[in-house]
């Protein structure tokens, strides 16, 4: 391997224009209007222009274009620091960035201007890009587990940046050969540790978006399934698992209960407490559910003020016992308070249908036993609400 910094350089500098060319194109997406994508952009751009000033060092010799070069390069390491925080506190850049920035900039200018040796300079430098690639390091390491896969990555390439400016600093002192320009390196140690680093920030960039591409993928999916007032499964989504259950109820050959549940008079509480009420009835009263089902239990919301669980693995005796359970509790809660503090309390209907497959030959599919429970949610309306009635899917006669 050649010392050839300056191709290194080059190199660097088309990945860099190839992620912001990406990051522009991206800009108006769901993914481009993320805090710390933005904030991608400006770490992209300063590098570029960082590693073209630094690989012009020849043409653009002097000790501005030194600090100056430097400064941009640090900018966009010191934005990557914050759009890592970003992306895992929600919190943007603060009053010690800047701080770090300016005395950063400060020291180097005050090195330079003192004529100090390159070695000097290129310590200073290099602890001064590692410092924000360990407060990367850290934060992912401590914040990022069990989050987004993708931030290993970030952890690596921070890792390896943080080693490569160590390095950096410390060969600039020890190395047997002293250098006195960054495009002429003193050894080929010189030139890897400087690719260690300069890739490492890359490799952290790339973990960082790709990151924040898993979040939003899960994002969307969350919203595409859950019902947005009450954090439930959305119709489609409890429907689409209703077909998955079944399924593994005639597979196991286990029982299952799809439960419907509907709110007595729900309409009588945004009458006289107003539709803000009524939505936090139907929060309250989906908290109190959620909190009595097993973790396997499907819990959906079809619309307006009906519900339906599902128990997997629950005979008839088990699913009336779940499902009154249930229908008490509710009558228990204070589900909601208005806003002159009353306390606001409902009762609930359930219609639950039995599908035993060691019992009853014919497979339902969703749309027959969501019609069965809603036969029996009828008739718990119709004998007086809150009550539950529950029966086998074959074995319920017509009303
Ligand atoms: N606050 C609020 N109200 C809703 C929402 N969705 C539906 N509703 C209201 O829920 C009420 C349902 O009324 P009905 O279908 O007559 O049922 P009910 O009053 O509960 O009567 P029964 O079911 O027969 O006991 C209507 O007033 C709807 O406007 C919602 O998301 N938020």
């Amino acid at each position: 391997m050649t010392k050839d910094i300056a191709t290194l350089l080059l190199a660097l500098l088309l990945c860099q224009l190839l992620l912001l060319s990406h990051l522009t194109i991206v800009r108006d997406t769901v993914l481009g209007r993320r805090p710390e994508v933005r904030l991608l952009l400006l770490v992209s751009l300063a590098m570029a222009v960082g590693d073209l000033l630094l690989a012009l060092r020849t043409q653009l010799s002097g000790p501005f274009w030194l600090v100056i070069s430097n400064v941009v390069v640090a900018g966009g390491v010191r934005l990557l620091a914050v759009a890592t925080r970003q992306l895992l506190r929600g919190q943007g850049a603060d009053r010690g960035d800047l701080q770090s920035m300016l005395l950063g900039a400060a020291v180097l200018s005050l090195l330079v201007l003192l004529s100090a040796p390159y070695a000097w300079i290129v310590t200073w430098v290099s602890l001064w890009l590692a410092q924000p690639m360990l407060c990367i390091a850290l934060l992912v390491w401590r914040q990022g587990r069990g989050r987004e896969r993708a931030l290993s990555m970030v952890l690596l390439g921070g890792l390896f940046a943080l080693g490569g400016g160590l390095g950096r600093a410390l060969e600039a002192h020890l190395g047997p050969e002293r250098a006195d320009s960054l495009l002429q390196p003193a050894s080929v140690l010189t030139t890897w540790l400087f690719l260690v680093m300069t890739f490492g920030a890359l490799a952290a960039q790339i973990g960082l978006l790709m990151a924040s591409f898993e979040r939003t993928a899960l994002q969307l999916e969350q919203m595409a399934t859950t019902d947005g007032l009450t954090g439930c499964l959305n119709r489609s989504a409890a429907h689409a698992l209703v077909g998955h259950e079944i399924e593994r109820s005639r597979r196991d050959s286990r029982p299952l209960a799809l439960v419907l549940l509907d709110l007595d008079h729900f309409k009588q509480v945004n009458d006289r407490h107003g539709h803000a009420a009524g939505d936090a009835v139907l929060r309250g009263f989906a908290q109190v559910v959620r909190s009595r089902l097993r973790h396997s239990d499907i819990f959906g919301r079809m619309g307006g003020e009906e519900f339906c669980v599902v128990l997997p693995a629950t005979d008839r005796a088990g699913a009336h016992e779940v499902v009154d359970a249930l229908r008490h509790a509710v009558e228990r809660a204070a589900v909601a308070q208005t806003e002159r503090g009353e306390t606001l309390r409902v009762t609930v209907s359930a219609g639950t249908v039995i599908f035993d497959p060691t019992v009853e030959r014919l497979t339902p599919s969703p749309d027959q036993l969501f019609a069965r429970a809603d036969m029996l949610l009828y008739r718990a309306k119709h004998a007086g609400r809150n009550q539950v009635q529950t029966s086998g899917w074959v074995s319920l006669n017509p009303l």
